[in-house]
């Protein structure tokens, strides 16, 4: 379980997270929406250590991440995953090399032990027999669950993913949510999701943080977001549905 307590951050004079509290459960997917620039993905960033709040607090079952104990620094990021924007892999590396990446830098697992887990976790995402392919002769879609077994290799105990769908047709983004769903179920990883995606919403929206102007003003599941009574969030709903008419 991850909590984070009244975060605050301000770069220059905007006021870009104005305290936010929650909690992201086990097994479960959270999704943290909202319009451009509300502060997602300072939000996300904070959480995972890149960007130091203000104020508030984050705790990983129970340990701060930001003025804890510095082993307890250290082990909570070795349990961490993270799916960056765009899969950010490594061109002149191998889909395999990409995926073992996270092990040659934090394990001294042998080289047998490296190839087998990687081996593991690309055959978890479907890609079993990509390992030797180059990242320039693969598919989006497929860069994405290359990205999901980088993040996974570790075994984390908690994943954050950063726009997972951004670039990939409406198809292979349905496919990708529904493995990080998977996933996060199968190995009870407490998993968090940036998205701008209203499929994704409904379609792995067990839990659903809408942030608005640094705040978290609604939060609940798929089902509850289309009957809110928060205007913001109806105004970020209808401009989605617009978005996805124009598509089609
Ligand atoms: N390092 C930084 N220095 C100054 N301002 C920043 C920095 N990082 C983010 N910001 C500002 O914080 C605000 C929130 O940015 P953030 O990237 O969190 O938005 P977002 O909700 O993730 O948007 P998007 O959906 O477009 O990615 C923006 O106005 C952005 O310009």
């Amino acid at each position: 379980m991850i909590e984070i307590k009244n975060i605050e951050k301000t770069f220059g004079d905007r006021h870009v997270l104005a305290g936010i509290s929650g909690s992201f459960e086990p097994g479960k997917t959270t999704l943290v929406i909202g319009t451009s620039g509300t502060g997602k993905s300072v939000l996300l960033k904070c959480m995972i250590g890149l960007v130091k709040p203000d104020k508030g607090e984050v705790l990983y079952d129970g340990r701060n991440f930001l003025t804890g104990d510095l082993e307890d620094q250290k082990a909570i990021r070795r349990e961490m995953g993270v799916l960056f924007q765009g899969s950010a892999l490594f061109d002149s590396k191998t889909v395999l090399q990409n995926v073992r990446f996270p092990l040659d830098m934090l394990t001294d697992l042998s080289e047998k032990e490296k190839v087998d887990r990687s081996q593991e976790c690309l055959q978890r995402v479907g890609l079993g027999d990509a390992g030797d392919r180059m990242p320039s002769e693969i598919s989006g879609g497929m860069k994405k669950r290359v990205g999901i077994a980088r993040a996974i290799v570790l075994n984390p105990k908690y994943l954050f993913c950063d726009e997972p769908n951004s670039g990939l047709d409406p198809l292979t983004s349905i496919k990708i949510d529904q493995l990080i769903s998977e996933i996060t179920e199968e190995y009870q990883i407490t998993t968090v999701v940036i998205t701008h995606d209203m499929n994704s919403m409904m379609e792995i929206g067990e839990k659903i943080m809408f942030l608005h102007k640094g705040k978290k003003v609604w939060e609940g599941n798929s089902n509850s977001l289309i009957h809110s009574d928060v205007k913001e969030l109806n105004e970020f709903i209808n401009a989605n549905k617009l978005i996805r008419e124009m598509e089609k």
